[in-house]
C-alpha cells in the first residue's frame, strides 16, 4: 500500500487510540488470571498477535463490543497445539518466551521476516539461569524460538541495554514459579518506563514485587503468586498521538487530541519536546486533553534513552525546525522493526535534509524537505513520520503503508478526519 501525500495543515479534535503497551500487558496478565475484562483495547495487528499467543496457550478471549473477555489459565499455561505466529510484534515474542517458560512442555514461537532478525541472547540466558531451557533454531539469538518449560527462579542477572521487554518478560513470568527470583539490572536500563508500565499492571494485578534502586536497578519477586487483574481500561497511546501533535507543530496549526491521561508511558515526554522546540502545547491533565498550536520549531538536543519509539517523530520534527536537532543515546533503536536510526536518515536525506548517522545518535539540520518518492521500510512508524513529513513537503509518496495496522490502524483515518490530503492506494 502506498500513501500520497500532499502538501496540508491539519486541525481539529482527534480521539487517540488506545495504548499499545498497556494492551500487551492486560491481555497477557489477563489470561493468566483467572477471569478479566480489558475494556477499550487497541486492536491491532500487535496486540492480535498478543490475543492469539495467548489463547494458544490456553486462554479463551472473546470480544464483545470492542472488549475483551478472558477466561485465564490461572498461572498455568498450556502447551501450545502449534507453533505461535507472532507477526511482527517484538513486545509479543518477548512475552511469550518467558510465559512459555511456565509451560510444562515444549512450545515454539516464530514471527516475520523483521522479527526473525531481531536479538533475545539475553533473555534466552536469563530464563536458562531461572530453570527454562530456550533454543534459538538457528543458533543466533533469533526466533524461531524453541521453549521448554521448567521456570523456577533464581538470582540472575540481565542486560538492560538493548531491550527493556526483556525485563518485562521476566517480571510478568517470575510471579508464577516456585521460587523466589532476584533480578539485577546490569548496565544501563534503556526503555525503563515501559518497566514500571509493566509493575503498574502487575501490581493491579494483586502481585507483589520489590524494586531496589541503590546501586543498579535490583528486583526482588516473591514465588507461588497469583494474578488477578479483573478489569482494566486501557489509556490512549502518547507514541501514536505524537504523530498528530506533532503534524499540528510542524504545519503552523491547531490540533487536539483527547484520552491523553497521564500514565507511566515515558512517551508522555512528547509534550515536553513540542513545547521546547517553540511550539504552543498545553495539556489538560485531568480530561486528558492535548491541544498544540504550531509556530516556527527550534532545533533540540533529545535523550531518546527511555524513549525509543518517539525517535522517527522527532527525527521529521528535527528536519523542519530551525537549526540542529541532536537524537542521542539511540542505539537501541536500531534494533525494532528496522533500524530506525539508519531508516530515517535514509529517507530524510531523500527529502534534502541534511543527517549525520552515528552509532548511537542522529545529528539533523532543519530546513525545508522537499517531496519524494519513500520508502516506509515496512514500519509503522517510520511511515507514519514520513507521513507527517509529507504534508509539509508535499508531493510526497510514503510506501508499505499497510504497516501502520501494527500499532495504529485508523492512522490515515484520523489525519484525513483533521484534513490532511492523504490518499491511499491499495495496489
Ligand atoms: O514493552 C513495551 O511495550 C515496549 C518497549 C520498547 O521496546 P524496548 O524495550 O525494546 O526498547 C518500545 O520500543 C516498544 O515499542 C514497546
Ligand atoms: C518496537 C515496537 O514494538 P515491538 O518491539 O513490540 O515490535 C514499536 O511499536 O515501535
Amino acid at each position: 500500500m502506498r500513501v500520497k501525500i500532499s502538501r496540508t495543515s491539519v486541525e481539529g479534535e482527534v480521539f487517540a487510540p488506545p495504548s499499545k503497551s498497556y494492551t500487551h500487558r492486560a491481555i497477557t496478565i489477563g489470561s493468566l488470571s483467572e477471569k478479566c475484562v480489558v475494556r477499550r483495547p487497541l486492536i491491532s495487528e500487535d496486540t492480535k498477535a498478543t490475543i492469539r499467543a495467548c489463547r494458544m496457550l490456553g486462554a479463551q478471549i472473546n470480544e464483545e463490543k470492542g472488549d475483551l473477555f478472558i477466561e485465564g489459565v490461572k498461572g498455568k499455561p498450556h502447551i501450545p497445539e502449534d507453533v505461535i505466529d507472532v507477526g511482527n510484534s517484538g513486545t509479543t515474542l518477548r512475552f511469550m518466551t518467558a510465559v512459555a517458560s511456565l509451560v510444562n512442555g515444549v512450545s515454539i514461537l516464530t514471527g516475520d521476516n523483521s522479527l526473525r532478525t531481531r536479538p533475545n541472547g539475553p533473555l534466552i540466558e536469563v530464563l536458562h539461569d531461572l530453570g527454562a531451557e530456550v533454543i534459538s533454531t538457528q543458533n543466533n539469538g533469533c526466533a524461531p524460538l524453541v521453549v521448554k518449560g521448567g521456570l523456577k527462579g533464581a538470582i540472575a542477572k540481565i542486560d538492560g541495554s538493548i531491550s527493556s521487554q526483556f525485563i518485562s518478560a521476566l517480571l510478568i513470568a517470575c510471579p508464577l514459579t516456585s521460587r523466589s527470583t532476584t533480578l539485577s539490572i546490569k548496565g544501563e536500563l534503556r526503555s525503563k518506563p515501559y518497566v514500571n508500565l509493566t509493575l503498574e499492571i502487575m501490581r493491579k494485578a494483586g502481585a507483589e514485587i520489590f524494586e531496589d534502586n541503590n546501586h543498579n536497578i535490583k528486583f526482588i519477586i516473591p514465588p507461588n503468586q497469583d494474578y488477578d487483574l479483573r478489569d482494566y481500561l486501557v489509556p490512549g497511546d502518547f507514541s501514536s498521538a505524537s504523530y498528530l501533535l506533532a503534524a499540528a507543530a510542524m504545519t503552523g496549526s491547531r490540533v487536539v487530541v483527547k484520552n491523553m491521561f497521564p500514565s507511566q508511558q515515558g512517551d508522555m515526554a512528547i509534550i515536553e519536546i513540542l513545547k521546547q522546540m517553540g511550539a504552543g502545547v498545553s495539556w489538560d491533565k485531568e480530561n486528558g486533553v492535548v491541544t498544540v498550536n504550531g509556530r516556527d520549531l527550534k532545533g533540540v538536543r533529545v535523550d531518546a534513552a527511555a524513549t525509543p519509539d518517539l525517535v522517527p517523530t522527532i527525527a521529521v520534527l528535527g528536519a523542519v525546525a530551525e537549526g540542529q536537532t541532536v537524537i542521542e543515546n539511540a542505539e537501541h533503536v536500531r534494533y525494532k522493526e528496522t533500524d530506525r536510526l539508519h531508516a530515517m536518515a535514509v529517507e530524510l536525506k531523500k527529502m534534502g535534509v541534511s543527517v549525520k548517522e552515528d552509532r548511537d545518535q542522529l545529528t539533523i539540520k532543519g530546513g525545508k524537505p522537499k517531496g519524494g518518492d519513500l520508502h516506509g521500510w515496512h514500519d509503522h512508524r517510520i511511515v507514519m513520520a514520513l507521513t507527517i513529513a509529507g504534508m509539509v513537503a508535499g508531493d510526497t509518496t510514503v510506501d508499505t503503508a499497510e504497516s501502520i495496522f501494527i500499532s495504529y490502524p485508523n492512522f490515515f483515518d484520523d489525519v484525513r478526519s483533521l484534513g490532511a490530503d492523504v490518499i491511499v492506494d491499495k495496489q
